[in-house]
């Protein structure tokens, strides 16, 4: 069966007032789906949810739902009729109703609202609080109550916006798994926002990076990580160093790890400086490499260990290995590079050399 589309958004401009906070913005969700806008803050992901629901008309381009056009410049279909739920960051309960009155409150003209009221609290794990107040429950609780409310006019997109970011550790993972299975098991379509990549990759299908109110890419979570298009999202997504090296053929890169040969060939002359992206888990532990790296630095993981790895030039590097063998800081090891997915960017000249780059994940260039 073939998928079927069930949002577009196409050379959209959405923001406040005159101001554009997104501009050019291009993406596709199919049916069944779950998509992620990740990014820093600040970049326009709410503000493109919240077009998305119909509470900011959009600037130009327009947004597409199953077959129908729900804005473009100048009409914004009302969002009480677009078929799309919410649930907020600060789940956004009527304090006065009850956790089944909460859920039933979209639905009260339904012939089978109790019917439906108690199937999404069995679903939601709540059957047993339903008679109780938002006040009385704790915050997955209560998001749990907001995500059974915002399921129960059976939308056709839901949209959640920071949904686990009142709630701390482990329980805003469990919940993000569930809410996932929950979305899977209804087959309900949906759209995240957060800027928590693991939150992003564990709960969505496909993921979009923005920057600066533009949509860098919009990908699977394994091709974010593996094939980043750009130098944004290759740090924004995991984490890494670049090294500087040498195209000396399309699929060899020479470098001071020595030729680094991935899987795919690059274009441009022999001889091009580039940037190869090297993550912790492209360094491997090889005591008889001659290839030798100084340990400065450890963060024992559990299963894993990761090094920070200091090479003859001074450049650093990480590397994850199995936490088993447990090395000191100080202590030389072999290292080698396994790299199939080489990521290259263009050194000379590149935009990406000159920017900002966010705290999180890849240093842009290795350094002392
Ligand atoms: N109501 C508003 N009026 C004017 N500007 C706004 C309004 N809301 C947000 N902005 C601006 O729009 C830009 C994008 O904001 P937005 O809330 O979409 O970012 P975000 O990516 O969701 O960030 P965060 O992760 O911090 O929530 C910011 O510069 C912000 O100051």
């Amino acid at each position: 069966m073939n998928a079927q589309p069930l949002l577009t958004l196409r050379q959209l401009a959405c923001g406040y007032g005159g101001q554009r906070v997104v501009e050019h913005l291009n993406l596709h969700l199919e049916r069944g789906d779950i998509g992620c806008l990740l990014g820093p803050s600040g970049c326009g992901k709410t503000t493109t949810l919240r077009a998305i629901a119909g509470f900011e008309p959009v600037h130009e381009g327009e947004i597409q739902l199953a077959d129908r056009i729900i804005s473009r410049s100048g009409f914004t279909l009302a969002p009480e009729r677009r078929r799309i739920g919410m649930v907020f960051q600060d789940y956004a309960l009527f304090p006065h109703l009850t956790v089944a009155d909460n859920v039933a409150f979209g639905i009260r003209k339904h012939a089978h609202v109790q019917r439906i009221v108690a199937e999404l609290l069995e679903l939601v794990h709540l059957a047993p609080l339903s008679k109780r107040y938002p006040h009385e429950l704790s915050g997955g609780q209560q998001q749990r109550v907001a995500l059974a409310r915002a399921l129960a006019p059976e939308p056709d997109l839901l949209l959640l916006d920071e949904p686990f970011s009142n709630l701390d550790g482990e329980l805003r993972r469990r919940l993000s798994h569930e809410v996932r299975d929950i979305l899977k098991f209804r087959g309900t379509s949906a759209i995240l926002v957060t800027h928590d990549q693991e939150e992003a990759f564990s709960v969505s299908d496909q993921v979009g990076v923005f920057r600066d109110g533009r949509l860098e890419q919009w990908d699977t979570p394994y091709n974010l990580y593996h094939e980043p298009l750009t130098p944004f999202v290759a740090s924004f997504v995991g984490q890494g160093y670049f090294i500087r090296g040498q195209l000396i053929a399309p699929q060899k890169v020479q470098t001071e790890l020595g030729v680094i040969q991935g899987n795919r060939a690059f274009n441009w002359p022999t001889g091009s400086s580039v940037d190869v992206l090297l993550r912790p888990d492209d360094i491997v532990y090889a005591p008889e490499s001659a290839l030798k790296a100084t340990i400065v630095g450890k963060t024992f993981l559990g299963a894993s260990t990761l090094y920070r790895l200091q090479l003859p030039t001074g450049n650093q590097l990480e590397g994850i290995f199995p936490s088993h063998a447990d090395y000191r800081t100080g202590e030389q090891v072999g290292i080698r590079v396994a790299a199939d997915h080489l990521v290259v960017f263009p050194a000379l000249g590149s935009v990406a050399a000159h920017e900002t780059l966010p705290e999180a994940g890849v240093r842009r260039f290795s350094s002392i």
